[in-house]
Formats: structure tokens, C-alpha cells, sequence
């Protein structure tokens, strides 16, 4: 069973601000990127990896991955777009085996067994992505900042990534969302838009997307936490 991994990493960073992309800070001694693309290299089942990365920095990046010294034959580095959805339809061109899995690079908490569970859940269901309850109270806002409905929490998941999916179906999703102007925030957006159903699989609140300064504080003290052999719930592992 072949199974790949696209990682769209051409993001600027606006809302963290600074002047290097949040996927190149440091987080413990090693770049976010890394830290991401190492848990998927070490997987078992993830035969290679897709980087798209903004354009004009792929040999930039290249280096990167020989310092670190990530295996570079598992690792295609490749131009990402405009936005998050032209890196990933960009990243899925490197692509031929039968599953992919899309992940952010700039979530480096995502486990090994969540991948595990993601693979094993998109060959049943073609479509797969990795969510946690919403915590919050979540509102519909109006454009001058007055509540225009609370929505149900019980029926609300934070989705996050990866994301997996039959890579000919998730092409055909992009395909058909750029003829059709989708701007989707996520791919399983998408695959929704042609009526396929995508599955959900309980992740854990751990996986963060590093987007806001106060996100770097959160993430040390989560890398830490690991790094002592305690999991997400403190219980030590
Ligand atoms: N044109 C883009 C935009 C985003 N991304 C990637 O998609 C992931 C999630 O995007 P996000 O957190 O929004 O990153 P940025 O777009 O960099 O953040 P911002 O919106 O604050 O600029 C990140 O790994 C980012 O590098 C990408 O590959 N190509
Ligand atoms: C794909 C994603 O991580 C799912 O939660 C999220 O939509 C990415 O949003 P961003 O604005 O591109 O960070």
C-alpha cells in the first residue's frame, strides 16, 4: 500500500507576524518544518513526502533538509501557489500513489498513531480528516458585529490536518473546485463540494496549527510536555 504525504509550507506568516515564515522558526531546536516532515518520514506507512514551498526558495529549502539531514530522496520539493489550495493542487502534481494525506507544516504536534488511524479510516471511507469538539460557544457575526445566531456546539468540530483522501479523488476534487471557483480553507472542503461523504476521526487538541504569536508559547510548553513522556492529557506515556 503506497502512501504520501503533500505539505503545503508556502504560507508568509502574516498573522504571526516577524520576518521569517512561522514554518522555519525554531521550536526546540529544530524548524517547525523539520519536526512536521520528520514525524511523517518516520512513519511506516508514508513512503515520501511533498513540499511546496513558496517559489524561488526550493533549492533554499533543499539545503535546509541536508542540514537537518532529512533523507532527501524521500522528499520532493516543489513551487507552492497563491494560496493554500494552489500549493496542495501543485504538491498533488508529484504525486502517484493511491492515498495521500494532506498536513500543514506548521502543525509539528500531529502523532504517529493519528496517522495510523487517518490511513487506516481513508481506505474504507476515500476520505478522512482528523477533528476535535469544538470548546467554545460558536456565533454567526454580522458585518457590524452583531450576533446572528449561536450555532449548535454538540454538532461543531475544529477540523484540522492531515487530511486523507484516494488521490484521484482529491485531484478531481481540486479540479473541479478551481472550475468552479471554490476558495476552500480545507481540501475536505472540496471533496464535500462533489457529495462524497469525508470521515472524521477524533484527534486531540495538542495538534496545533502554530498561526499567532502566543501559538509559539503553546507549542514549546506542548513539545516539552512530550519531551518528558507525558501525552496531551499529562499522563505520562
Ligand atoms: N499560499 C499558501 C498559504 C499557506 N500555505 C501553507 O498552508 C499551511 C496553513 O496555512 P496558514 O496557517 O494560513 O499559513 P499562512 O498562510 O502562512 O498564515 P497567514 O494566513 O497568517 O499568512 C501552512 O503550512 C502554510 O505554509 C501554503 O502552502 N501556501
Ligand atoms: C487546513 C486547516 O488547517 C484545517 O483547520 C485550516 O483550514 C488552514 O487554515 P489556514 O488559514 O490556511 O491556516
Amino acid at each position: 500500500m503506497k502512501v504520501s504525504v503533500v505539505i503545503p509550507a508556502a504560507g508568509q506568516g502574516r498573522r504571526m507576524g516577524g520576518s521569517v515564515a512561522k514554518q522555519f522558526l525554531d521550536l526546540c531546536g529544530e524548524p517547525v518544518l523539520i519536526r512536521t516532515l520528520r514525524v511523517f518520514l518516520d512513519h511506516p506507512l508514508i513512503s515520501r513526502a511533498v513540499l511546496a514551498v513558496s517559489p524561488g526558495t526550493e533549492e533554499e529549502v533543499r539545503c535546509l533538509l541536508d542540514r537537518f539531514r532529512v533523507p532527501a530522496e524521500r522528499v520532493t520539493v516543489t513551487a507552492g501557489g497563491k494560496e493554500r489550495q494552489d500549493s496542495v493542487r501543485n504538491g498533488l502534481d508529484q504525486l502517484e500513489e493511491e492515498w495521500v494525506l494532506v498536513h500543514d507544516a506548521v502543525r509539528p504536534f500531529v502523532t504517529r498513531d493519528q496517522i495510523t488511524s487517518l490511513v487506516e479510516q481513508v481506505q474504507i471511507h476515500d476520505a478522512a480528516v482528523l477533528a476535535v469538539p469544538v470548546k467554545d460557544t460558536i456565533k454567526e457575526v454580522t458585518s457590524s458585529k452583531t450576533v446572528a445566531g449561536t450555532l449548535e456546539r454538540s454538532r461543531l468540530w475544529a477540523v484540522q490536518t492531515p487530511q486523507a483522501f484516494r488521490r484521484t479523488l482529491l485531484v478531481q476534487a481540486h479540479r473541479e473546485g478551481k472550475k468552479r471557483g471554490i476558495a476552500a480553507t480545507d481540501d475536505a472542503m472540496l471533496v464535500e463540494a462533489m457529495g462524497v461523504e469525508v470521515r472524521v476521526v477524533e484527534g486531540d487538541y495538542s495538534n496545533l496549527k502554530l498561526t499567532t504569536p502566543e501559538d509559539l508559547v503553546l507549542a514549546e510548553a506542548i513539545w516539552k510536555m512530550r519531551s518528558h513522556g507525558y501525552d496531551q492529557s499529562g499522563t505520562r506515556v
